[in-house]
């Protein structure tokens, strides 16, 4: 479980966070959404110590993130942020293994190795390992991001607009494998999503964020409402209903 009690967040004298409590349940897909500026990158960063945790407590598990090492926090949580400047004379099963750093430290091992080679098949990317970054389109990079991550084998990811600049069929590839990693490797996946269609097909629990409060937890077809995209987004929606999940329309 992830507990998040009492988190307010200042930058400047600007309150981006206001008191923020949450339990978000274990070996689930969690999506995160509301309108830009809301906050979720933000409190996404507190979570995984990239600032300063200024006041209330954040844990994973039994693991509080201002008292946990370094080495056990990363191995613990992996966060894709949404500014990721990876670049250059590196190859794709290069960048993959650096995401095994926190078990080797620099020494791969066979296990390592096989982790790697485990993802590059999960994630499609054979055509892409030998590949340099920088010879990669921005939806390639997107994927061999998102693959590293998934390399440092943690228990809990925070993953902040993994859609950006994926197609439709990878965008659906990388729901369902994230859907399957958590229910069936235990994984606790928290996904900050625009499209809310995804979020309403793949995610076991959302939560709504708006101007750096939570609004609502539960369900997507509890959630996601006509009432709350107004709400949050102030557009007119119709919800229509796909096998007990709410589709939405923006109605013209
Ligand atoms: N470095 C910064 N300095 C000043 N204000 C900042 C800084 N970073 C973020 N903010 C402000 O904090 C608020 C929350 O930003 P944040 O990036 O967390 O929102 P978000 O919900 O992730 O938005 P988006 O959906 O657009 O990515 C915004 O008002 C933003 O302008």
């Amino acid at each position: 479980m992830i507990k998040i009690t009492g988190v307010s967040h200042h930058i400047g004298k600007q309150k981006i966070l206001h008191d923020i409590s949450l339990s978000l349940p274990s070996s689930q897909v969690i999506a995160l959404i509301g309108p830009n500026g809301a906050g979720k990158s933000t409190l996404f960063s507190v979570m995984a110590r990239l600032q300063p945790l200024q006041s209330g407590q954040v844990s994973f598990s039994e693991h509080d993130i201002v008292q946990c090492d370094a080495r056990t926090l990363a191995t613990t949580v992996a966060m894709l942020s949404q500014d990721n400047q990876v670049q250059g004379r590196l190859r794709v099963h290069e960048l993959l293994m650096f995401g095994r750093y926190p078990y080797h430290q620099g020494r791969p091992t066979a296990k390592d190795q096989q982790k790697v080679d485990e993802i590059i098949e999960r994630f499609e990317l054979e055509p892409l390992a030998d590949r340099f970054l920088s010879a990669l389109s921005g939806g390639q990079r997107q994927r061999v991001l998102i693959a590293m991550i998934v390399c440092q084998d943690t228990p809990y990811l925070l993953l902040d607009e993994p859609l950006n600049n994926l197609d439709m069929y990878h965008s659906g590839r990388l729901m369902r494998e994230l859907r399957e990693l958590s229910h069936t490797q235990q994984k606790t996946v928290v996904i900050v999503l625009h499209d809310i269609n995804q979020a309403a097909q793949f995610a076991d629990t959302v939560v709504t964020m708006k101007d750096g409060q939570v609004m609502a937890i539960g369900r997507p077809v509890d959630v996601i409402t006509k009432e709350t995209m107004k709400d949050l987004y102030n557009v007119d929606v119709t919800v229509l209903n796909h096998q007990g999940r709410p589709v939405i329309v923006d109605t013209v």
